[in-house]
């Protein structure tokens, strides 16, 4: 048989905090698969779980029980000092503080990942400024972060996280520090990545406009799947509408 393999495939997760005197039960047999070139959404009110999921697919907290295979390897059992090589060759991250290096530019952001992939200077070169460009950031490449506005600072942590090519790019509410316009900006370019470069994108966001980007949302309740819904042929605004009605049930956070 030949069938497709998922890019990962997350089997019945479990995720407790603290000890026997006061337990929290962040994720609750939490299953589900992706496939390469999904662009994922995971929504939830605060606390139903959707940080812990993303750290543990990202192999930044470990799982209690249940498995996560990506590229049917099982990340939940590499050893602890394989772990940062595996994140650094597979994985690409953004946050919602940025988390750039504040005394490098914006370029030696970029250039970064590459650097530890010891990939050559020219190919370097040409790699960032190519990404630069995709991403309205050419002319701030020399400039340090505290010298740009935060949209720039999150294309230029987007680019970061997208330069090495990694299988999955994991987003913890990439949009939660930008204002409006910055943030349809940041959504446009991380949903044309997915769409031309095939880029695989699992997004944690509160927000219903960020997830109506997303070609399917998952809403986390009380560490459980509560709901799973898909954009299809839909137009992004009936998505939106959709999400809304979703959230509405779920009794999480409504947007202002
Ligand atoms: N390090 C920790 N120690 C103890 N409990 C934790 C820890 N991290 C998370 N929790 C608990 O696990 C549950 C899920 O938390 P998590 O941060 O994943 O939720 P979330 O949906 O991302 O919330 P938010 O939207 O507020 O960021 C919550 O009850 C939280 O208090």
């Amino acid at each position: 048989m030949n069938r497709r393999q998922p890019l990962l495939r997350v089997e019945q997760i479990e995720k407790y905090y603290g000890n026997q005197g006061a337990v929290t039960k962040a994720l609750d047999r939490v299953s589900f698969q992706v496939e390469t070139g999904e662009f994922i959404s995971v929504m939830g009110a605060s606390g139903s779980g959707k940080t812990t999921l993303l750290n543990c697919i990202s192999t930044i907290d470990s799982v209690s029980a249940g498995h996560i295979y990506l590229e049917e390897q099982d990340i939940t059992s590499i050893p602890e000092d394989n772990l940062a090589a595996f994140r650094r060759d597979h994985l690409g991250f953004v946050f919602q503080d940025f988390n750039l290096l504040d005394n490098l530019t914006l370029e030696e952001n970029i250039a970064l990942p590459l650097t530890l992939h010891r990939l050559p200077p020219h190919e370097i070169d040409s790699r960032v400024h190519k990404i630069a460009d995709s991403l309205q950031l050419g002319d701030a490449l020399g400039k340090f972060p505290y010298q740009v506005s935060g949209g720039q600072k999150q294309r230029c942590a987007f680019a970061r996280a997208v330069t090495g090519g990694p299988n999955l790019i994991m987003a913890d509410e990439p949009t939660g520090s930008l204002d409006s316009n910055a943030a349809r900006i940041l959504l446009e370019i991380m949903s044309e990545r997915n769409r031309k470069s095939n880029a695989t994108i699992i997004m944690v966001t509160h927000d219903p406009f960020s997830a109506s980007y997303a070609s399917r949302i998952l809403f986390l309740k009380d560490g459980k799947i509560f709901n799973e819904i898909i954009k299809g042929e839909k137009s992004r605004s009936v998505f939106y509408h959709e999400i809304l009605d979703v959230l509405s049930v779920l009794g999480g956070e409504r947007p202002c």
